[in-house]
C-alpha cells in the first residue's frame, strides 16, 4: 500500500513522502499521485519531487492515495493534505463509474491565507473526464456545504477536484473562474455514469514548466492489464495512429459491429493512444442536451446541429476521440435521395472541423503531433455507399466477437470470486458481447454457495439463453476438422471450393453469384458431418436448423420462423470475422416440399417455402451467408429450390466401400489405441459387409470402447480383491483407484475390442434402399 502524507510545502520543492508499508508495493496501484501531484504543483506553481523513503529513489508513479479510513490527518493551514482511500488504476482506467468505486474518499483542501490570491466569486466546474452536462442538472449547492474555498482559491481553469460531498465522491474539473462577478459557484453534480478517467497527456498541461514526461508510453503499457483486451483494439489503434498531417478524410473511421461492442473497442483504443472518448448517441437529441435545440424533432436540420456541438465537444476535450453511436440509424436510409443529401451535409460539416486549420481550437495542442480530434462512425450495418463512405479512406473495421481473452475479462467483470478457466471460456466462445454478458448477468444472479457445479449452470443457462434468442448453441464455429471426417475425399475439395474461394476473393464473387450446397444421400453418411467440418476449417460459425424446427401451428408463425432464422444468421456473420457464417438445413425436404402437393389448408406449406425462397434470394451486402441443406430424399423437394442461384450445387455422400477404413481410422484416432488407427481400421473393415454407413461404423468405435473400459473395470476389481485377499482390507475402491498414475486409467482399445465391436454391427442402409438412393443420385447428378 502506498500511503501519501505530509506534502510539505517549501518554498521550491514540493516534497512527498510515500511510504511503503510493509513493501506491499503494487506498481498499478501508483497511478493516480503523478497526475494529482502534478495537479498539485502545478496549483501551487511550485515543482513536486516524489522520494520513497524505501527505495531512496524518485518515483514516477501516478497513484499516491492513502488507504486510511481515519481523519488523523488534520489540515495544516500551510500544507495541502490530499487523503484518500486508494483507487486502484484500474479502476480509474477502465472509466469504472464512481458510484461502483467503494470506500473512495478523496478530500482535497486548498487553502489559502495569501493576500494575493484572487478572490473568487464565482467558478464552473463540471465533471471531471465527461463532456458537459446539460445546464439542467447545474446546481448553486449553499456554500456552507461546499468543500471549495469560494472566496480566495489557488484554483485554476482545468484542475481537477476530487471532493467528498456526503457518502459520495464528486468530482469535478474547474472550467471557469469568475473574480469579477458577484456570484454563486457553479457546479455540475456528479451522476452515477459519471466516469474518472484519466488523460494521459495532461500531464505536459498539469505541469508545463516541467520537462515532458518521458515515461508516457510507459504509463500506457503499464495499465494495459487493467483496460479490456479487446480483439480488435490493435486494429483500432493502428487506424487511429495518425500524423499530425493527415487529411481530414483520414481522421474519419467507419467500426461496423454491435453497439456495446464497438464503443468498447473504440475506448480502449482511444486510452491507450491517450484520447478522451466523447460517445454520442442520438445528434438531435444531443443538440437538445446542450441547449441548443429547445423542442428537437429529430429533423435533419436538429442532427446537423448536433453534430456540431458533438465535434465542439471533442475539441474542447481534445485529444479526442468523438464517436458517433449508430449512424446507421440517424440516416435515412429509406430515400437514396435523402440519405445523399444527408450525407454530404454530415460529411462537409466533418470536414470543416477535421480539416488540419482547426488544430488552432486544440487547446492541448501545442507540441502534440496527433491530430486534435479523430471520428468515429459506428454503426450496426454496413453503411450503403455514398458520400460518407466514399470519402472515408480507412476500410471499415468490423468489431469482432469476444475471443477468449475477452471472454475471460468479461468474466471477471461479472464473477468477481470465481476465476475463470478455459472450459468456462469455451462454452461462451462463439457469442456476441452482449450475449456473453447477459448471460454471464444470469450466472451471476443465480450463483450461490448451493451451486456445486459451476459449469453445469452456466451451460444450462446458456442453452435457456440460445433458446430464447433462438440463436441456436450451434451458431458457433463447431471442432470438427477434416481429420475427423474419413474419405469423402471428391466431397471435401467440391464444397471447399464452393466456400473458400468466395471468402478468399469476396469482389470476385459478389454475393448474387453465390449459391447454396445441398448434400443428399441415405442417412447416416456424414451430411452434418462434412458442414460442421466446412464451418470449422473456414472459421465460419454454424447456424443448424432442422427444417420441421421452423415450422409453427400458428398462422404466419412459419413464415416468421424462417424470416428470423436468416435475420439470425446474417447478425451471427456480421459479428464474426471475416463477416460469413454457414445456415446448415437439416431434413431440408419438410421446409421446401414441393409446392401445391401438400394437404395443409390455406396453402401454409406454399408461403412458406415461397418466404424460404425470398429469403434465399436477398443478397446481403455486407456479410456473406452461405447455405447448405442436407436431405435423403431430394426428389421430395419443389424444383425450383435446385434452380441456379439456389441449392445449384448437388453433392451426393454415399457408401462407398473404398473409404470404409478411412472412415472407421478417423472414428478411432481419438481413442486410446494399442497400434496405428489406420492399420487398426484396414484390419476391421475388411471382414465387415459393404454397404456400411460412417454412423454404423461409428458404433464400432464406442463399443470397442465400451470393451476396453469393462476390461478396466474388472482389472481394477481383480486388483482390489487381490488386496483384499492380502490383507488391505481397509482400502476402498476409490482409494485403489487413486494410486493409479493417469495413464492406466485411461482404457486401452486393442484390435480385439474392434473386431468384437464390429461383430455386432448391422448397416442401416439395406442393399435394396442403397439402389434406390444410387437411382437417385443419377437422377440428380449434374
Ligand atoms: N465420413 C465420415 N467420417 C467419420 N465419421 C462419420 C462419417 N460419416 C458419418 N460419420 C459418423 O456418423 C455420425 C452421423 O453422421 P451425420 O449426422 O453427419 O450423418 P447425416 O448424413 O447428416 O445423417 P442424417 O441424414 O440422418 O441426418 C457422425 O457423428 C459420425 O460419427
Amino acid at each position: 500500500m502506498i500511503r501519501a502524507s505530509n506534502f510539505c510545502r517549501s518554498s521550491e520543492e514540493f516534497n512527498v513522502q510515500l511510504v511503503l508499508h510493509e513493501g506491499n508495493c503494487e506498481p498499478q496501484s501508483s497511478l493516480v499521485s503523478w497526475r494529482v501531484l502534478r495537479r498539485l504543483s502545478r496549483l501551487t506553481g511550485t515543482r513536486v519531487t516524489l522520494s520513497c523513503p524505501a527505495t531512496k529513489k524518485c518515483i514516477h508513479t501516478r497513484l499516491v492515495l492513502a488507504e486510511d479510513d481515519t481523519d488523523d490527518t488534520s489540515v495544516d493551514e500551510e500544507n495541502l493534505v490530499v487523503r484518500a482511500n486508494v483507487l486502484t488504476a484500474s479502476n480509474l482506467l477502465s472509466g469504472t463509474p464512481i458510484s461502483q468505486i467503494h470506500n473512495v474518499r478523496c478530500i482535497l483542501n486548498t487553502l489559502s491565507n495569501d493576500e494575493d490570491l484572487p478572490t473568487a466569486k464565482c467558478i464552473t466546474l463540471r465533471i471531471w473526464g465527461i463532456p458537459l452536462p446539460p445546464p439542467r442538472l447545474t446546481y448553486s449547492p449553499p456554500k456552507e456545504n461546499f468543500p471549495l474555498p469560494a472566496r480566495k482559491t489557488l484554483l485554476q481553469k482545468d484542475i481537477l477536484i476530487a471532493a467528498r460531498q456526503g457518502d459520495n465522491i464528486c468530482i469535478y474539473e474547474v472550467i471557469d473562474i469568475d473574480c469579477n462577478e458577484n456570484g454563486s459557484i457553479m457546479a455540475y453534480e456528479t451522476s452515477s455514469d459519471t466516469s474518472f478517467r484519466i488523460e494521459m497527456a495532461e500531464h505536459k498541461l498539469a505541469c508545463p514548466h516541467l520537462p515532458p514526461l518521458k515515461a508516457t508510453c510507459h504509463l500506457f503499457t503499464a495499465t494495459t492489464s487493467s483496460l479490456p483486451p479487446h480483439p480488435d483494439t490493435s486494429v483500432l489503434i493502428e487506424a487511429l495512429s495518425l500524423p499530425i498531417h493527415s487529411s481530414p478524410q483520414e481522421r474519419v473511421l467507419h467500426v461496423r459491429g454491435e453497439l456495446q461492442n464497438v464503443t468498447e473497442a473504440v475506448h480502449v483504443a482511444a486510452d491507450r493512444l491517450g484520447r478522451r472518448l466523447v460517445p454520442v448517441r442520438g445528434l438531435a437529441f444531443y443538440a437538445h442536451f446542450h441547449g441548443r435545440v429547445k423542442n428537437p424533432t429529430g429533423s435533419l436540420v436538429d442532427k446537423l446541429i448536433g453534430l456540431e456541438v458533438a465535434l465542439e465537444q471533442a475539441l474542447y476535450h481534445a485529444p479526442a476521440v468523438l464517436l458517433l453511436q449508430d449512424l446507421d440509424k440517424e440516416l435515412s436510409i429509406q430515400d437514396r435521395e435523402l440519405q445523399e443529401d444527408e450525407e454530404s451535409r454530415i460529411l462537409s460539416i466533418l470536414m470543416d472541423y477535421l480539416k488540419p486549420s482547426s488544430n488552432s481550437n486544440f487547446r492541448n495542442g501545442k507540441g502534440s503531433n496527433t491530430p486534435p480530434i479523430l471520428v468515429v462512425l459506428s454503426s450496426e450495418k454496413k453503411l450503403k455507399s455514398g458520400p460518407l463512405t466514399r470519402n472515408i479512406v480507412h476500410p471499415s473495421v468490423v468489431c469482432s466477437i469476444p475471443d477468449a481473452n475477452y471472454i475471460k475479462y468479461l468474466w471477471k467483470q461479472h464473477i468477481k470470486d470465481i476465476p475463470v478457466t478455459e472450459l468456462l471460456c469455451e462454452i461462451l466462445s462463439g457469442r456476441t458481447r452482449e450475449q456473453v454478458c447477459r448471460i454471464l448477468q444470469n450466472v451471476q444472479r443465480q450463483l450461490s454457495p448451493d451451486v456445486a457445479d459451476l459449469i453445469a449452470l452456466l451451460r444450462e443457462i446458456c442453452e435457456e439463453h440460445d433458446n430464447k434468442t433462438k440463436l441456436s448453441s450451434m451458431a458457433k464455429i463447431p471442432k470438427v476438422h477434416w481429420e475427423d471426417v474419413g474419405g469423402l475425399s471428391h466431397v471435401r475439395s467440391e464444397i471447399m471450393e464452393a466456400i473458400e474461394l468466395p471468402l478468399q476473393h469476396p469482389n470476385l464473387f459478389p454475393p448474387s453469384t453465390r449459391s447454396g450446397i445441398l448434400l443428399y444421400g441415405p442417412p447416416g453418411t456424414g451430411k452434418t458431418l462434412v458442414a460442421k467440418a466446412v464451418a470449422t476449417e473456414c472459421k465460419l460459425p454454424f447456424l443448424s436448423v432442422k427444417g420441421p424446427e421452423l415450422l409453427g401451428s400458428y398462422i404466419g408463425e412459419s413464415e416468421g420462423n424462417v424470416r428470423e432464422v436468416f435475420a439470425q444468421a446474417r447478425t451471427c456473420a456480421r459479428q464474426n470475422k471475416p463477416p460469413a457464417c454457414i445456415l446448415f438445413f437439416d431434413e431440408l425436404d419438410s421446409l421446401a416440399p414441393r409446392r401445391g402437393e401438400q394437404a395443409s389448408g390455406g396453402n401454409v406449406m406454399d408461403r412458406v417455402v415461397a418466404t424460404f425462397f425470398g429469403e434465399l434470394d436477398k443478397d446481403a451486402k455486407d456479410c456473406s451467408i452461405f447455405v447448405m441443406g442436407a436431405t435423403n430424399r431430394p426428389d421430395l423437394l419443389d424444383p425450383s429450390l435446385l434452380r441456379p442461384g439456389r441449392f445449384d450445387r448437388l453433392v451426393y455422400l454415399g457408401i462407398f466401400p473404398e473409404d470404409r477404413a478411412q472412415i472407421l481410422a478417423a472414428q478411432i484416432r481419438k481413442l486410446n489405441l494399442k497400434d496405428e488407427p489406420h492399420v487398426l481400421a484396414k484390419f476391421v473393415v475388411d471382414k465387415l459387409p459393404n454397404n456400411l454407413t460412417g454412423a454404423d461404423l461409428s458404433t464400432i468405435a464406442t463399443g470397442a470402447q465400451l470393451l476396453a473400459t469393462e476390461r478396466l473395470c474388472a482389472e481394477a476389481e481383480n486388483e482390489f480383491q487381490m488386496q483384499q485377499a492380502n490383507g488391505n482390507s481397509e482400502l476402498t475402491m476409490d482409494q485403489l483407484l487413486e494410486s493409479w498414475n493417469e495413464e492406466r486409467l485411461v482404457p486401452t482399445v486393442t484390435l480385439d475390442d474392434l473386431i468384437q465391436a464390429s461383430e455386432k454391427v448391422v448397416p442401416s442402409v439395406s442393399e435394396a434402399d442403397l439402389k434406390r438412393y444410387e437411382l437417385l443420385r443419377d437422377q440428380f447428378r449434374r
